[in-house]
């Protein structure tokens, strides 16, 4: 299950990745905003954060206008690494080295194909599970 949430200015992106998230068949739960109208990013980053710690979730895509708003809120959650990406070279170094767990998108930075091409490769890159990756990791995590 992937679970995904916008604020207004990632709305009409996450409209896109639904769509695609269909086609490919991906169970999604969107956290909404269900509406484009003005609202506040931090609630729909910390929703798909909590669903991707309590396990309801395996990973997540969140999406504001420049997506940093949304991923900094997400990553105040515990266990929460968040990486925005703008490309599909960070999308997968993000998954390889830091095991990011989200995905965090600009709507009004990235155009709806690109986005897809960096969500496919967000979704289809393993860790690595090498040594040196999982021992920075574990000091993120404190
Ligand atoms: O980091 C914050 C996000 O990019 C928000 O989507 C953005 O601040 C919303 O801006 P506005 O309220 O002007 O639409």
């Amino acid at each position: 299950m992937i679970g995904i949430g916008s604020d207004h200015g990632g709305y009409e992106l996450k409209q896109e990745i639904m769509g695609y998230l269909n086609a490919k068949g991906y169970e999604y739960r969107d956290f909404g905003c269900y509406e484009c109208e003005a609202c506040d990013y931090p609630e729909y980053g910390k929703a798909v954060a909590e669903a991707v710690v309590s396990g309801e979730c395996e990973k997540g895509i969140i999406i504001c206008g420049t997506g940093i708003g949304i991923s900094i809120a997400a990553n105040k959650v515990p266990g929460i690494r968040a990486a925005l990406c703008t490309d599909c070279f960070t999308a997968e170094a993000t998954r390889l080295h830091n095991d990011a767990n989200i995905l965090a998108l600009g709507g009004r930075v990235v155009g709806a194909g690109l986005a897809i091409k960096i969500v496919e490769t967000f979704l289809n890159t393993e860790f690595s599970n090498d040594e040196r990756h999982i021992n920075r990791i574990r000091k993120i995590e404190g």
